[in-house]
């Protein structure tokens, strides 16, 4: 079998004094969807910024694509091929649509080594934004937004895509349909890193899993194992 796309060994973060994360380890394999599980405040949003290195961190082993990026900024580990999605999406809210894919578009920005997106294969996976070109970022709801965050990570041509708790704030049929298109992101062959408290999205998208509890791993395994336990063990990984 080939190696890992992403291999973690023994992560531990830090905010200043108080440490998050605890030995954690997990992979993803290409074309792989692998989620990290777990209730408000486990951590999952601090593993991804460990991994995009926006916090202070320390591992055994952190390897995209055979890269050693224990060391490198955030924009080179980016430049690698990793599109990272956080949680409050950070798009720009006085610019249009257009505005924000274009500054992901910049010249030097892209070259992660993914498939190159072109604004029309954008707008066929992303139709509302299509429609909605000209409308501020400020201006379109939680679930607009979280598709917009996507679509810009997507310029930038990722191997991986890394999203934090992308349903979080977004209307229960935006979610649905939020579920079709990273599924189809998927069977298009881009590997995915999902940080999500909303088992369903999970369940919906992803092949294994990873539970995490108090910055530590709790559980690893298939996705349908999860589910097999959540369903008809009475103590269940996600208790
Ligand atoms: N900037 C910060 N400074 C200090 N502590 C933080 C900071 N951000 C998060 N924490 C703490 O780190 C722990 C893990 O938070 P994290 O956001 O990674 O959890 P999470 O699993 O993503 O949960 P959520 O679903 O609420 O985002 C929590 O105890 C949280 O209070």
């Amino acid at each position: 079998m080939s190696a890992p796309m992403l291999e973690v060994e023994g992560l531990d973060a830090w905010y200043g004094a108080a440490r998050i994360l605890f030995d954690l380890s997990f992979e993803v394999r290409r074309g792989e969807a692998v989620a990290l599980i777990g209730p408000n405040g486990a951590g999952k949003s601090t593993t991804l910024k460990a991994l995009m290195g926006l916090v202070r961190r320390r591992a055994r082993r952190l390897v995209f694509d055979g890269v050693d990026i224990a060391d490198l900024p955030t924009y080179r580990i980016a430049r690698l091929g990793i599109g990272y999605v956080p949680e409050d999406r950070r798009i720009f809210t006085d610019l249009t649509v257009a505005e924000n894919l274009d500054i992901a578009a910049r010249p030097g920005a892209a070259g992660g080594h993914g498939p190159a997106w072109s604004r029309e294969a954008l707008f066929d996976l992303f139709p509302n934004l299509a429609r909605m070109q000209d409308r501020r970022g400020g201006a379109m709801s939680g679930g607009e937004q979280q598709m917009l965050s996507l679509a810009r990570a997507l310029v930038s041509a990722p191997q991986l895509l890394v999203l934090d708790e992308p349903s979080e704030g977004v209307a229960p049929i935006i979610v649905e349909q939020m579920i079709d298109t990273i599924g189809a992101l998927k069977a298009s062959g881009l590997s995915i890193l999902l940080s999500e408290q909303n088992y369903a999205v999970c369940n919906s998208i992803c092949d294994r899993a990873y539970v995490i509890g108090q910055g530590e791993l709790r559980w690893s395994g298939p996705m349908a194992s999860l589910d097999e336990a959540r369903n008809h063990d009475s103590a269940s990984p996600l208790d």
